[in-house]
C-alpha cells in the first residue's frame, strides 16, 4: 500500500522520532562514541556560563522553548552552575526522562524531584575512581611530608628554614570512612607504601575482600581514636552531613592528619578550623569544600592545609571515562528504558 505521507513528510517524521539530548557543555574526549551516537540521536549543545548559574539557566530554558528533550547531561566543572534542581531543569519536563551527571557524587541533583516526575537520574559511577584515588594519595603524601610548608618556606627565600622533620607512610594507620570504589583504590595505594588500613563503611566488606585488600573493619569510634590519618571517602547524604564535628575531633589522636576528597559538608567546617588552629589536626589535604567554588578564605591562607580545586577527576583519562559513561548511559536508556547507573527510581515508569 502506498504511504499516505509524501517523501519529505516521511523524512521529517523519521527525523522527529529521533530521540533528542541536551548537553550542558560540549564533550571533547569520547568523540568517537559521540559521533557514532549522533547517527541515532540528535544532540544539542549549550555552553554553560562558567561564572553564572543564572545565565546558564537562561540558556537551558531557551533550549527547552525551541525543542523537546528526552535526556539531558552535563560533564565537568559543575560547581559554578550547581545545584541541578527544578528551577534549572523544570522546563525540560515532562519529556525529559533521564538526567546524567558526569560526577560520581550526586548530592547536588534533586533526584527526588526527578523521580517524582518520572525521570531517572544517573551518574558516571566509577569513571572518576582512579583519578580521585590518586588525588587522595597526592594529598596524603603532601600532608605527611609537609610539602605545602616546605614549598612556602623555600619560596620565601629561607630554603628549608626551621622546618621540623616530616613523616613517612610506612607504619601509619590510615582510617578510611567509606570503603567504596575510591576508598578501596586508595587503600591499595597505602598498603603498597607500607601503611596499615582500617575502615568503617555502611556495610562491612566480605571476609574474602577484606583479606584480599588487607584492610580491617573497625567501628566508627575506634577509627577516630586509632587512626594517624583519617580519609573521608563516603558520599554526602543527610546522615553524613557534619559526620566529623567537634565531638569526633575530640576523640581523634593529637596531631591527626585529615584528608577529604569526598564532599566539604561531611566535615563541620567550624569544628575543623578550630581543630587545625588548636593543633589537634596537624595538617589537612582537601580537594572539596563547603560552598564551592568560593570556599572559606581560611583554607586559602593556612599553611597547614594543602588545597586543590575539586580537581580529583580532572585528568585526561578520567575525562574519557566520564564522557563514555554518560554516553553509554544514554544509549542504554534509549534501548532498554533504564540507564546503566541509575541513582533514583522514577515514580512513574514510562
Ligand atoms: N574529588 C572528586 O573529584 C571526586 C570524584 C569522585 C567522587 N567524589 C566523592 O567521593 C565519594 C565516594 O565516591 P565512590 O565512587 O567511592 O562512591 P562509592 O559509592 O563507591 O563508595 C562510597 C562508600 O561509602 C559508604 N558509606 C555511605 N555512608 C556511609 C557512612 N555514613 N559511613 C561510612 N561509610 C558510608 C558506602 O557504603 C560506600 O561503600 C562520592 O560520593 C563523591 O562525593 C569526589
Amino acid at each position: 500500500m502506498e504511504s499516505e505521507f509524501k517523501q519529505e513528510d516521511q523524512v521529517e517524521l523519521k527525523r522527529s522520532t529521533k530521540k533528542r539530548v541536551l548537553s550542558i557543555d560540549i564533550p571533547q574526549f569520547a568523540t568517537d562514541l559521540l559521533e557514532k551516537l549522533k547517527e541515532k540521536y540528535i544532540f544539542d549543545f549549550i555552553v554553560p556560563d562558567p561564572h553564572s548559574r543564572e545565565e546558564t539557566i537562561k540558556k537551558i530554558h531557551k533550549a527547552a522553548e525551541r525543542n523537546t528533550y528526552d535526556a539531558c547531561f552535563w560533564v565537568f566543572k559543575n560547581a559554578p552552575i550547581s545545584p541541578f534542581t527544578k528551577e534549572m531543569l523544570g522546563p525540560l519536563m515532562p519529556s525529559c526522562r533521564l538526567f546524567i551527571t558526569g560526577a560520581a557524587g550526586y548530592d547536588d541533583l534533586d533526584i527526588e524531584w526527578m523521580a517524582a516526575n518520572g525521570a531517572y537520574a544517573a551518574n558516571a559511577q566509577n569513571a572518576p575512581t582512579e583519578g580521585t584515588a590518586i588525588m587522595n594519595l597526592l594529598l596524603f603524601l603532601s600532608v605527611l611530608r609537609g610539602s605545602r610548608e616546605a614549598e612556602q618556606t623555600m619560596r620565601s627565600g629561607k630554603w628549608h628554614g626551621n622546618l621540623p622533620l616530616m613523616e613517612d607512610p610506612r607504619g601509619k594507620i590510615v582510617g578510611i570512612i567509606g570503603m567504596g570504589a575510591i576508598g578501596k583504590s586508595f587503600a591499595q595505594k597505602i598498603i603498597s607504601l607500607g601503611g596499615r588500613v582500617i575502615y568503617n563503611n555502611r556495610t562491612r566488606l566480605s571476609k574474602e575482600e577484606e583479606e584480599s585488600l588487607d584492610v580491617q573493619y573497625v567501628n566508627f569510634d575506634e577509627l577516630l581514636t586509632t587512626s594517624d590519618v583519617i580519609s573521608v571517602n563516603c558520599p554526602l547524604t543527610l546522615s553524613t552531613k557534619n559526620l566529623l564535628s567537634k565531638n569526633e575531633f575530640q576523640k581523634m589522636k593529637d596531631g591527626v592528619y585529615i584528608l577529604n576528597t569526598a564532599r566539604g559538608n561531611i566535615i563541620d567546617e567550624e569544628a575543623f578550623i578550630e581543630a587545625i588552629q588548636s593543633g589537634k589536626v596537624s595538617r589537612a589535604g582537601l580537594d572539596v569544600f563547603v560552598n564551592e567554588p568560593s570556599p572559606n578564605p581560611f583554607w586559602l591562607t593556612c599553611d597547614k592545609v594543602t588545597v586543590q580545586p575539586h580537581w580529583g577527576g580532572f585528568t585526561t583519562s578520567t575525562a574519557v571515562k566520564v564522557e563514555e559513561a554518560i554516553l553509554e548511559n544514554i544509549d542504554t536508556f534509549f534501548k532498554t528504558g533504564r540507564p546503566l547507573n541509575p541513582v533514583n527510581t522514577p515514580a512513574i515508569q514510562l
